[in-house]
């Protein structure tokens, strides 16, 4: 493994700080992404007013910003909060929710693109449709294998100087120069809504403690997605009993485990 900094350490940290996030997220994920959080070790706050998003994002060590719910205030509040993040530099993680859908999302997302996000974490279909091409998506559901959004990730990466990662059976990241693949995880975890979302949500907590590292920092919390994913896979009788038992071993999680799911290149 190349990576500078291993992925069970970033874990040691986060869950050392506690680091509060500034989840601008919808509605379906607002309460699984902050239960994800604080099973991980972290302080999240779904905070979006456009009155008072701004203010709190030069409190929050990191920032959110999903588009799943939209509507024309949200959307006031999610470009309050990322100005004000970049503003105190503070790094800001963006989740294109099926932004290909409808011209209004798309607008969103071209202009939240342009107050340059530190992070886009998507799945293949969004990140695809994200660099120009043509996905099989479904809504909010992806309909692309993870490998065929490879090259858009690696193109969005440099041109935005951002770090991509596309979530899928197994995971990619990349700065546009490096890039890494995280394996584990379980098929139960795309029967769950919600669970990108909150993934989006711990790559703040992650990088809010490490923004002098986004690219590893994003590793650090795919793999422990990845980990604990494996771990409720064990046991879990279907998609019910896999969501609590995510949870729990979120909570429970050994650093030790993630380092095993990352390969770099
Ligand atoms: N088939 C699979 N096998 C293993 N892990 C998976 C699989 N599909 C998704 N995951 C994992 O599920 C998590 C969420 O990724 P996914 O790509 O489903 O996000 P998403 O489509 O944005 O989800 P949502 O929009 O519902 O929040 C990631 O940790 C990813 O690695
Ligand atoms: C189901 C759903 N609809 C809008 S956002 C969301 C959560 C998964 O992206
Ligand atoms: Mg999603």
């Amino acid at each position: 493994m190349t990576n500078t900094i291993p992925a069970s350490r970033f874990l040691t940290q986060m869950r050392a700080r506690a680091p509060l996030v500034q989840c601008i997220t919808n509605y379906v994920a607002m309460n699984i992404a902050a239960n994800v959080m604080l099973a991980a070790g972290a302080s999240p706050a779904m905070v979006h007013a456009p009155e008072e998003a701004g203010e709190f994002a030069g409190i929050a060590g990191a920032l959110t910003i999903n588009i799943g719910t939209l509507s024309t205030q949200w959307i006031a509040g999610m470009e309050a909060a990322a100005k004000a993040a970049n503003a105190a530099g503070k790094p800001w993680a963006l989740d294109p929710v099926a932004h290909y859908a409808t011209g209004f999302r798309r607008d969103a997302t071209r202009s939240l693109m342009g107050l340059k996000p530190a992070i886009i974490r998507a799945n293949a279909s969004e990140i695809i449709a994200l660099a120009g091409g043509t996905g099989a998506g479904k809504g909010v559901d992806s309909g692309d294998s993870v490998e065929f959004a490879e090259q858009s990730a690696i193109l969005l990466a440099r041109q935005h100087r951002a770090v991509v990662a596309v979530t899928g059976e197994v995971d990619f990241v990349t700065d546009g120069l490096r890039s890494a693949h995280i394996h584990g995880g379980s098929a139960l975890m795309p029967k769950i809504t919600a669970l990108g979302c909150s993934l989006t949500c711990l790559v703040g907590a992650f990088v809010a403690v490490r923004p002098d590292a986004p690219f590893d920092a994003t590793i650090a919390a795919l793999a422990t997605f990845a980990a604990a994913g494996t771990e409720a896979a064990k046991l879990a009788e279907g998609p019910g009993s896999f969501q609590w038992r995510f949870l729990d071993a979120l909570a429970a999680l050994d650093p030790a485990a993630l380092d095993a799911t990352v390969t770099t290149a």
